[in-house]
């Protein structure tokens, strides 16, 4: 099945310009969630994942599933000042704004290798916060997946100069 067919845009949302690419119709057509899920983790079936790394909140909806899918652990990366115990953080912008992201200080141990994940990579500021959060906490970051690329906005390629290799099942021109 075409998941392009399966993701809403709503011009506008959430400040004017912006074309915002809705993933929730893609997660309750079953076929397609179950079809992200099994793309998304396929090229790391064999790359002995410890840990999938989750960035809040839409990276958590496919995060739990490919983790599961992979036999890896979850780590949720969450916006400021929801995480109960010690945590690094990282300020970053995005298309839209700009916010700070925190990660549990003991969330991976030395040397784990973690795969990242998200809905949607844009500019990419959300993506390298993560990475630096990720580093920071001691892990080895195997590679970052996501459903949605807006190339315009070159948020892939600032993450593929960082040396992490990237993936993303649909690509919007334009943004
Ligand atoms: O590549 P970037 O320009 O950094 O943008 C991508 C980020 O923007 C969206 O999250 P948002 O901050 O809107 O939060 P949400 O998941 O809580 O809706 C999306 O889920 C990515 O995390
Ligand atoms: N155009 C967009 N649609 C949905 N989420 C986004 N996050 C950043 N840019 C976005």
């Amino acid at each position: 099945m075409n998941l392009k067919d399966t993701i809403r845009t709503i011009p506008d949302f959430p400040k004017p310009g912006i074309m915002y690419r809705d993933i929730t119709t893609l997660l309750t057509n079953r076929r397609a969630f179950a079809q992200t899920i099994i793309d998304m983790s396929a090229p790391y079936q064999t790359k002995d994942i410890d840990n999938v790394a989750g960035i809040e909140a839409r990276g958590f909806t496919v995060g739990g599933a490919i983790a599961y899918e992979l036999g890896a652990g979850f780590v949720p990366i969450r916006k400021a000042g929801k995480l109960p115990f010690d945590t690094y953080a990282q300020d970053y912008d995005l298309e839209y704004g700009s916010d700070t992201l925190e990660i549990h200080a003991d969330s991976i141990r030395k040397g784990e290798r973690v795969l990242l994940v998200d809905d949607l990579i844009a500019t990419g500021g959300t993506a390298e916060a993560s990475i630096k959060l990720l580093l920071k906490a001691g892990a080895e970051i195997v590679g970052a997946a996501f459903i949605v690329d807006l190339p315009d906005l070159g948020g892939l390629a600032r993450i593929t100069k960082m040396g992490i290799p990237v993936t993303a099942l649909v690509t919007y021109d334009g943004h």
